[in-house]
Formats: C-alpha cells, structure tokens, sequence
C-alpha cells in the first residue's frame, strides 16, 4: 500500500522533528534519540486486514502502539494513522458496529487534521463514508467520494484512488446509475493497469461484476467474478470471499438456476457465520429468502426471513426483512399479516435516506401495497399504489438520467408489473362488465317473461270476457227474460238455418197456446200468470229432445221447432205434451191446458210454416185442449193420405 506518502505539509513539520526530538531527548533521555518512520509498519498491518488476517494485524498494531505511546511525539506524529489503521482493522472485524468505528476514526481524523492534508486523511474520510454511506443521501455521498478520488489523485496514491473509484461505482450501482457507474470502473480500470496487482484486479473484478449483475448481463458477471472468488478463497480476506459468493448466487438467482443459486448463499451464510460477520450473513439470508420465496418454500423462507430479522441493523435492512415478510405473507395470501407487515417496512421506509427510499430496494413497498390491494380484489387501490410507483420511478430516472440501463430495466419491471396490473384491472373490469351484461340480460329475460305472461294472461282474461260478454248478449238477445226459453227472433233465425239445411226432409213446427190465460190472469193475479207460463216452459223443455228447439214466441204462446221431424212424428210428440200439461196440476193447484197446431216442410220460408201450424192451432182452438194438424200443408195433406 502507498497510502500514507508524506504531505509537503507535514513534510514541512517534520523537519522540526529532529530538533524537538533532540529537545526532548536532551531533557528526558540525554543518551536515546527516539525517532522512527512507521510508515511501512502501518502499511504491513493494513496488508494484513486487506488479506482478513486480522489476528496478525491486530498484533502488529499493538505493537506499533506499545511503541509510540512511550513517546509523546511519536505518539503525536503516528496517533493519526494508528487510529486510522485501527479504525480499518474494525471495519474489517465488525462492519456493523458503527459506532465504535466511528469514535475512532473521528479521534484518527482530529489527529491527521492537526497535522496536514494527506493521502491518509483522504482514506480516513473514505473509510467513514463507507461507515456511513447507507444513512446517507446519494448526491452528498457521491460529493464526498469524488472529493475522496481527487485528493488520493493528487496525493498520487492509486490503491487509495482505486479503493475510491471501486467504492463509488459499487454505490452507483446500488442506484442503479449504471452508466455512471461504468466511468467509475474504467478509471479504476485505467489507474490499476500499470500497477499488476492480482488483489486489485480481484477487487476490480468483483466491482464490475456487481454492475454486470445490476444490468442482468449475468453470463459476464459469472465469469469475472469466478475470478475474484478464486482470488479471494486462496488469498482471503473472508469478506471478500463472501462478497463474491454473494454476487454469484444472486446472477444464479436472475438465471433461475435455483440449486447453484442456493448452494451458494447457504455456502456464504456458512462463511459468514464462522468470519462472525452479521453485514454479510444478512445478505445470504436476503437471497434465501427470496429465492425461497420464488420456489415457493415457503417454511425455508419464513427461517430465512427470521434470520435476517435477528440480525438486521440498519433502516434499510429492518425495511427489507419487513417487505421481505409482507411478500411472504402475500404470498401465502395471509392478507391481515401481510398489512401488518407492511405497516412495519413503512415505518422503516420513512427512515431510509431520501435517495434509498427512492431506489429499486426502497421502491419494493409499494409493489407489495398494490399486490396486497389487488388480492383483496381493490383494482383502484391496487392501480394507485402501482401509479406511485410509477411516479416515484420516472422522479428517479430525471434525476439520474445517467444511470441509463437500469433505469430501463426499472421501466421494463414497472412496466412488467403495469401489464399486470392493468391485466387484473382489465379482468375485474372484464368480470363486472360481464356480470353487469348477464344480469341486464337475466333482468331483460325475466321483464320479458313477465310482461309476455301478463299480456298472455291479460289477453286470455280479455278474449274469455269478450267470449263470456258476447255469450252472454246472444243469450240475453236470444233469450226470453221470463221463461229463459229462446226468444221469437232467435226461433226465427235458428229454424230458418234447419229449413235451408238440405241433410234434414223436413222440420216440423208445434206452436201451442195456454187455454184461457186471459182468466187465470184475471182470477190469480199476473204473477200466478208469469209462474204458470216458467211451468208451462219447464215442462216442454223436459218433454222435448235436446235437438229441438223450445221458443216463447208471444204472451202465452209457445213453438217448438223438431228438426227432421215429420207432421206426424211432430203431431205424436205434441200430443204426448198436451197430455203432460192436461195431467199437471200447476201453482195454486190450478189445472191447465194447452191447445196445439202442428205443420212441418223443407226449404220454404219460416213464415210459410208458422202460418200454417198457427192456422191448425187456429182450429184446436175451436175445442181447445187439442192438437191439430194444418190440413191445407201439403205435407199434412200427405200426411192424412198415408194415414
Ligand atoms: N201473466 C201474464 N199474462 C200475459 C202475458 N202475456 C200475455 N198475457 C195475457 O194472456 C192473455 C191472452 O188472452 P187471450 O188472447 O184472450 O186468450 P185466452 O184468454 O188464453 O183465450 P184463448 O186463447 O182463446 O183460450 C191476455 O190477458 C194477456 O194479458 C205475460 O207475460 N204474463
């Protein structure tokens, strides 16, 4: 290492040396000049941690420290790198434990600042960026490394410029600037070149790997990385080791090659376990889980999760473990938990420096608040949480426009995850649409139907009505209201049909009239009257076959049309009926009888015949109580002859 080159500063100071140290040797110790050039000590011990052998550099700086705590001017001239040199060996030993690195280095930088700008002030200040980069905001990070880059530049010391420019690129990529990160790696690149150093190399390689990996360009990341893990496994230092293995699953992992991927995290959990490095067992329990995740090992995951949970430090890995939680939860479909869980990554979200909160890692919260909306079937909430997404995403592309090819392949996975969404969107919208169409439909149907049914029953009820009511008129047209018998008018119509029905000989007219109604009128009253003339229709109806027909055709007179029925048949029937009415012993026990004239014919008018029954009925009367045949009816003539 050529980290700790003399300043002009200090080398202006340290001309001063020899005459206090011979001030002070001459009080103290008059016989020991104490003066010593620990410059290629410190640079072994930091070879030591670069190699993880911490125990030996440990040692080795006990010593160095034994030594120059004998002297107060040694121990003003080399506090700052003693402490800077401790500061590292920390670093090493416990990344995590931030506090102790920082009380430290801050006492290592009082002392480098009391003494003069240098190259070791500038690996102070890169040593406390890597403490605290991850609480840090990007843009003032990234300040302070350039700064970093430029002072160990002009210090010309290139391992430090190296260990600067690799620094900046691994935290541009974790931003996902990876353009920038390129140019960070090219000038590494460029300033390692002349100096042939496998390590440097390695740790190159392990940079551009890490950005190989971020863009997905993991054939390339597999292959330099190979190299590093070589490297790093025969040379250490462990950490680096792990780093590689770490990079390696994670590249497995974007190939879906899920054994390699896992043999290799559980491998760097392992190594992390036994180096009793926490930082790096946090980020092999990420990788498990999320691969766990993906493969659906869910009870593996839920280990790993844990795990990470244990041992998680920072706000970013506190905010990881809880998404990481919350996904498993989604994943499982314990929506309730899995809102909890989301509850708690926000809270470590809102503690996450502005620009992590920004990034990929920090975006992830609201990927799980959409997926979690979308179960509980919520398109709008869902669509919301994917906007901010969205909006959070382009606010980080105008702000690093550089970082060009992640930002694409963060577009392509918003996009990716877009699509989905919109898919669901559109399949819940499809659903509604759909069901909405069917109950119009099935509204439409049953509407249909109903008003079909009513109109069919409405028009039933309507046609039976009008059937019934025109029934009912006919009757009431046809029928006499007294004796319920048919009328004279419908007698009329009905006979002359029969008359002109040419399957019928003949149709024979009876018409009969009550004898003396005038008196039963005069002696019992009209009513006893209208009661006689209902008996007198009852009893004809009742002595009459259903084919023929009974008609009150006047007061107290009566015709009964028999068709194909001759004079004689007709006479016959007549008689038997004047009998019934002759034997019949009416209201108020009255007798009464009735006197008949008979006529039949075919095809002459209803008027031709009626006259000629009435003419017959005519000369019954002439004795009453009788039946009479028209003797002027050919017919009758007929009749008579045969008889
Ligand atoms: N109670 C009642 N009497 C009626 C009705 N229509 C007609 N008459 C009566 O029937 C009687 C008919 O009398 P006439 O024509 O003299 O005949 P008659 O008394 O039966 O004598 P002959 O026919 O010669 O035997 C009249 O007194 C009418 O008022 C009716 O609907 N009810």
């Amino acid at each position: 290492m050529n980290l700790f080159q003399p300043t002009r500063r200090r080398m202006r100071a340290l001309q001063f040396i020899p005459f206090i140290a011979l001030l002070c040797s001459a009080l103290l110790f008059p016989t020991k000049v104490q003066s010593k050039n620990y410059y290629a000590d410190f640079e072994t011990v930091r070879s030591y941690i670069d190699e993880g052998q911490l125990g030996r550099a440990e040692r080795q700086l006990a010593a160095i420290e034994a030594e120059i705590e004998l002297n107060e001017d040694l121990e003003l001239e080399w506090s700052g790198l003693l402490h800077l040199t401790r500061a590292h060996l920390l670093f090493a030993r416990a990344p995590s434990k931030e506090k102790e690195i920082r009380d430290v280095l801050g006492l290592a930088q009082s002392a480098l600042t009391l003494q003069t700008a240098s190259s070791a002030y500038a690996d102070a200040w890169l040593l406390q960026l890597r403490v605290n980069a991850k609480h840090r905001d990007y843009q003032s990070v990234m300040v302070q490394v350039n700064e970093v880059i430029n002072l160990a530049l002009h210090y010309n010391d290139d391992e430090l410029a190296i260990d600067a420019l690799l620094f900046a690129a691994n935290f541009t990529t974790q931003f996902g600037n990876s353009l920038i990160s390129v140019e960070y790696l090219r000038r590494a690149i460029e300033i390692a070149e002349p100096l042939n150093s496998a390590r440097i190399d390695a740790n190159i390689d392990l940079s551009y790997g890490n950005f190989y990996t971020s863009v997905a360009m993991s054939e390339k990341a597999i292959t330099l990385i190979a190299g590093a893990r070589a490297f790093f496994k025969e040379n250490g230092p462990q950490n680096k080791l792990i780093e590689t293995l770490l990079v390696l699953a994670r590249n497995y992992f974007q190939q879906s090659d899920w054994d390699n991927a896992e043999s290799l995290y559980i491998l760097a959990d392992d190594y992390a376990t036994h180096a009793s490095l926490p930082s790096l067992k946090i980020k092999a329990a990420e990788g498990l889980a999320r691969l766990y995740i993906v493969q659906q090992a869910y009870e593996a995951a839920y280990r790993s999760i844990e795990t990470g949970q244990r041992l998680a430090n920072s706000s970013l890995e506190k905010f990881t473990f809880a998404s990481l939680k919350a996904n498993w939860y989604l994943a499982n479909n314990r929506l309730d938990l899995a809102e909890a869980a989301i509850q708690e990554a926000e809270i470590h979200h809102k503690q996450l420096p502005g620009s992590t909160r920004n990034s990929l890692a920090g975006l992830e919260i609201f990927l799980s608040k959409g997926e979690l909306a979308a179960k509980k079937q919520n398109a709008t909430e869902s669509f919301q949480a994917m906007n901010t997404y969205r909006q959070l995403l382009i606010t980080r592309i105008r702000s690093f426009v550089a970082g060009g090819i992640e930002s694409l392949l963060a577009e392509m996975e918003y996009e990716r995850v877009t699509n989905k969404n919109q898919q669901l969107t559109n399949r819940n919208t499809e659903y509604e649409r759909q069901l909405e169409i069917a109950a119009e439909r099935q509204r439409l149907q049953w509407m249909v139907l109903g008003l079909g049914l009513a109109l069919a029953i409405s028009l039933s009820l309507y046609v039976i009505r009008v059937l019934v009511q025109r029934k009912k008129l006919k009757e009431l047209a046809d029928t006499d209201a007294l004796t319920g018998l048919l009328n004279r008018r419908a007698a009329v119509a009905r006979s002359e049909n029969w008359l002109k029905d040419a399957r019928l000989n003949e149709v024979a007219f009876v018409i009969f009239d009550i004898d003396f109604f005038k008196k039963i009128n005069d002696n019992h009253g009209h009513q006893t009257g209208d009661r006689i003339l209902q008996q007198f229709s009852d009893l004809a109806l009742a002595n009459t076959r259903e084919s023929d027909l009974v008609a009150r055709i006047g007061g107290e007179e009566f015709l009964i049309v028999l068709p194909g029925c001759g004079t004689k048949k007709a006479a016959e029937r007549a008689e038997k009926l004047r009998q019934v009415y002759a034997t019949h012993t009416f209201i108020n026990n009255l007798r009464v009888t009735a006197s008949f004239g008979v006529a039949s014919g075919h095809n002459v008018s209803f008027g031709k015949i009626y006259e000629a029954a009435d003419r017959a009925l005519y000369k019954a009367k002439e004795t009453r109580n009788q039946v009479s045949l028209d003797n002027d009816s050919p017919y009758i003539e007929a009749l008579v002859l045969e008889d």
